[in-house]
């Protein structure tokens, strides 16, 4: 088959000419927001900003317009909403940053979420789909979930939403870059794995663990028990490892690199676009390609099978190494 190809006048080449003027953008957003193409703390916070902008939105009507950057134009509204905690930051990064480009506020933040977590080694390269019409109003309050909220309103609210309890799984892929600023406002930057850096499955793992403390002010709102100093453990992630609707699923993730990737960006791509034209024009081909996640998931030091509270027995476990030496820290995202 014949694709079609476009060069644009700054030499890059893509499938559509109306896709040269977002290049410039993705240079823009790499320098002022992610610090020169890092997967720091802007990169994790911009993904989890395309995740609270989409969600508002009912398969039945009437709960918003899904991916359209309400959250980013509308923000005086939204951040007011509890389960927007911590959002603020972001919104404040990346609105100067959206006023010195002509895009959408829905184009501006669903491509901020592609170029950050492509700035992630292992995370799948995610599409990018132009075209996004700006936000009509905010979306309503208790659209986005929170870790206080039981694995039967987590799934009911994503299916809702239009997604499975497989995609709802693969989604939460991104809590491998990812750490908590307000669920313990005494420790920001506590991740929910040991890698926060990397778009792994350590994270499906590492939330199996048996849990032996918390990891700053004691027992907060939506935590539970941690197996690691330093890390944080949603209680709605452990509750959806161990529930029989997904156990299985967030079971197959761990150690299943290639799983994880392509049902994570198959998820995304359908995130990004919830409630939005289906005539958007494909410009993934100016997402950077992510670097590959060239090692094996391992055990935190210290840590081994016989600490891992499986709750899926129709798959065998994968079989994993462990770091040698005591116990870590995990240390915060700075
Ligand atoms: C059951 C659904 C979910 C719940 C209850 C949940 C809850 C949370 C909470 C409480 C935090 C920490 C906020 C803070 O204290 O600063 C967080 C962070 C994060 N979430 Fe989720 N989340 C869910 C699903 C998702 C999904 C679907 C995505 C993306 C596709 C996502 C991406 C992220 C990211 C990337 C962060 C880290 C942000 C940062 O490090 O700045 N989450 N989530
Ligand atoms: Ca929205
Ligand atoms: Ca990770």
């Amino acid at each position: 088959a014949l694709t079609k190809r476009v060069t644009c006048a700054s030499g890059h080449i893509t499938a559509n000419a109306a896709c040269c003027a977002l290049f410039p953008i993705v240079d823009l957003l790499q320098e002022q927001l992610f610090d020169g193409a890092e997967c720091g703390e802007q990169a994790h916070s911009a993904l989890r900003l395309a995740f609270h902008d989409a969600i508002g939105l009912s398969v039945h009507g009437g709960n918003g317009g899904g991916a359209d950057g309400s959250i980013l134009a509308f923000n005086s509204t939204e951040l007011q909403y509890h389960a927007n905690g911590g959002i603020d930051d972001i919104i404040a990064d990346q609105f100067p940053v959206f006023l010195q480009t002509n895009l959408s506020a829905g184009d501006f933040v669903h491509l901020a979420a592609a170029v950050g977590t492509a700035n992630c080694p292992g995370s799948p390269r995610l599409e990018f789909k132009f075209g996004r019409p700006p936000p009509k109003a905010p979306a309503p309050d208790l659209t986005v979930p929170e870790s206080t909220d039981t694995v039967t309103t987590i799934l009911a609210r994503f299916a809702d939403a239009g997604f499975s309890p497989r995609e709802t799984v693969a989604l939460l892929s991104s809590h491998s870059v990812a750490a908590a600023d307000v669920v313990d406002v005494t420790i920001p930057g506590t991740p929910f794995d040991s890698t926060p850096d990397t778009f792994d499955t350590q994270v499906f793992l590492e939330v199996l663990l048996k849990g032996k403390l918390f990891p700053g002010n004691g027992s907060q709102p939506g935590e539970v028990l941690s197996p690691l100093a330093g890390e944080m453990r949603l209680q709605s992630d452990f509750a959806i490892s161990q529930d029989p609707r997904t156990a299985c699923i967030w079971q197959a993730m761990v150690d299943n690199q290639l799983l994880m990737q392509i049902a994570f960006k198959a998820a995304m791509a359908k995130l990004k676009t919830l409630g939005q034209p289906s005539n958007l024009i494909d410009c993934s081909d100016v997402i950077p390609v992510p670097a590959p996640f060239k090692t094996a998931i391992k055990y935190p030091a210290s840590f081994s099978k016989e600490d891992v509270q499986i709750a899926c027995h129709l798959l065998p476990f994968p079989s994993i190494a462990t770091v040698a030496g005591p116990a870590p820290t995990v240390p915060p995202v700075p």
